[in-house]
């Protein structure tokens, strides 16, 4: 790619991911979070998702998110909207039609999602099919999002949902599989008799989906077939969404840059640390898991030689001469088999930035045994410059390759002053693997743009930097909150 298209690229990438979040009072609560109402903040890009029950809505919707992996994404689900039901109602609960429009409450939900779009954290209900009631479940507390995804099977039924949203898609699967589904679900899943399902459909469901769920396919901007199995769609549409919100997919334009798959397991270890009442205990103990994911997708991307092994299975002694396999040992049961594999890297070292890179050597250590260890510290002044004050690194350093540890990539500029000492020590930057558990896009740029051969491996990309050089959402002062040094 030329340097002009990197250069238009970037622009349009850091135009959204820092907007708004430079100005934004990042002390606020998340319930008082409100995003100025300045031109540069971006409105979020609104996604409705319909499609009769069981067509794959939710399973759709989950691989979108997935794939938008560095961007928050808020799911509002319509279920959540039921109404309670009045006791009368609850006793003759198989009379009751759910698939009717006035089984929702749009008011809330439109209430909910305006409250969303202006940037305001909401309660979203949890609604408890077992028991027919929204008030029993904790409700989920979401915050702002760039992105977020309607999903009901009337998303598209009310005129006011519709005007929110700037992508329609209808989730078309055929009526059998739909009603397969549906059985397996509702009996496996809401512990519901087959004969009291098989009664609700015909009753209800599909009567429903005939007059006021196909009718709403018209207003559908992308219609998918196969709902999930649709990969081709949910590329495009991920790709659509990019390019919606200026954004484009930082891994594309920076090749050496590598954000491990994120999966809930990973995303759940973010929020846990990320949360400002988690202890230190926890902090730590997940904290650790992230940092030795991250560190064994690192060690994945050194160099490897071929090698061969011989295991320890393979025929009895007795059916083999010792002379026809070189590898009998006198007292061996088995011949062995061969298992051609690869040999780790030995001409390796770490780096970390002091202090809070020194929280990532545990993990180093326990993969790779014995491995020296440099550190570096870089001292931070109040503008964000950066002066390097103390080294100790391996006498041999630009013999090895260097994983370089260090937690947070914010601007860049720590990270640029640790890898130009590396390179003035003679370490080829294509032996520098940076491994990091958040990444700012800005540092992204910062680094990428000048150390091109660098790889960065982090496990999250981040919003932007805020004012402070602080990166937003963040885990705040990773050190201290690792190392329990934190004021009160
Ligand atoms: N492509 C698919 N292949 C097999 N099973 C699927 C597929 N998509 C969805 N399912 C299953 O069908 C059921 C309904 O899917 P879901 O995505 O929850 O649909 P909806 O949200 O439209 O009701 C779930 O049990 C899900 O695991
Ligand atoms: N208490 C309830 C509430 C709703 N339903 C059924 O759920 C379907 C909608 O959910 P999807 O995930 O399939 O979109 C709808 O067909 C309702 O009949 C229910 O059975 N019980
Ligand atoms: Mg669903």
């Amino acid at each position: 790619m030329g340097s002009k298209a990197v250069d238009d690229l970037i622009e349009a990438s850091s135009g959204v991911h820092f907007s708004g979040f430079h100005l934004g009072n990042t002390n606020q609560s998340t319930s008082e979070v409100e995003h100025p109402a300045t031109e540069s903040v971006k409105q979020p890009f609104v996604i409705g998702v319909a499609g009769g029950a069981a067509a794959g809505k939710a399973t759709v919707c989950d691989m979108i998110i997935e794939q938008l992996h560095d961007q928050r994404v808020v799911l509002v689900n319509q279920d959540s909207f039921y109404h309670n039901l009045t006791p009368e109602e609850l006793n003759r609960v198989h009379e009751y039609n759910f698939d009717h429009p006035d089984a929702f409450d749009t008011e809330q939900l439109l209430c909910i999602v305006e409250k969303l779009k202006r940037g305001q954290a909401v309660d979203i209900p949890k609604y408890d099919f077992k028991n027919y009631k929204k008030d029993i479940l904790p409700a989920r507390r979401v915050n702002p999002s760039q992105v977020i995804i309607l999903e009901g099977i009337l998303i598209f039924h009310d005129a006011r949902v519709r005007d929110l949203m700037n992508m329609k898609i209808f989730v078309d699967t055929d009526a059998d599989v739909r009603l397969a589904r549906r059985i397996r679900r509702d009996t496996v899943e809401k512990d519901r008799d087959i004969s009291m399902v098989l009664d609700q459909y015909s009753k209800f469901v599909k009567p429903a989906f005939d007059d006021f769920i196909l009718p709403t396919k018209k207003y559908a901007d992308i219609i998918i077939p196969r709902g999930g199995d649709n990969h081709v769609a949910i590329d495009l549409i991920v790709q659509h969404i990019r390019t919606k919100l200026g954004q484009h997919d930082l891994c594309k334009i920076y090749p050496n840059l590598y954000v491990i798959q994120s999966a809930f397991q990973i995303r759940g270890m973010h929020t846990l640390i990320r949360d400002s009442q988690t202890k230190k205990h926890d902090f730590v103990f997940y904290s650790d898991r992230l940092i030795r994911l991250v560190v064994e997708h690192g060690l994945g991307h050194l160099p490897f030689t071929e090698k061969q092994v011989i295991t320890p299975t393979g025929k009895p002694l007795s059916s083999i001469s010792a002379h026809l396999c070189p590898v009998l040992q006198k007292g061996s049961v088995s011949a062995g088999s061969l298992y051609t594999g690869v040999d780790f890297c030995k001409r390796l070292c770490g780096v970390s930035v002091i202090r809070s890179g020194e929280s990532m050597e545990n993990a180093l250590h326990a993969c790779c045994k014995g491995i020296k260890i440099g550190k570096i510290l870089i001292h931070r002044q109040g503008d964000n410059s950066q002066q390097l004050i103390y080294e100790k690194l391996p006498q041999d350093i630009s013999d090895r390759h260097v994983l370089l540890l260090d937690p947070i990539l914010g601007t860049g500029n720590s990270a640029v002053q640790a890898i130009s000492l590396l390179v003035k020590k003679g370490v080829p930057e294509s032996n520098i693997i940076f491994l990091n558990l958040i990444s700012a896009p800005q540092g992204v740029h910062v680094v990428c743009r000048r150390f091109p051969q660098v790889k960065i491996v982090t496990s999250e990309i981040e919003i932007g930097v805020n004012k402070d050089y602080h990166v937003v959402p963040g885990m705040g002062e990773f050190g201290d909150r690792y190392f329990g040094t934190e004021d009160d």
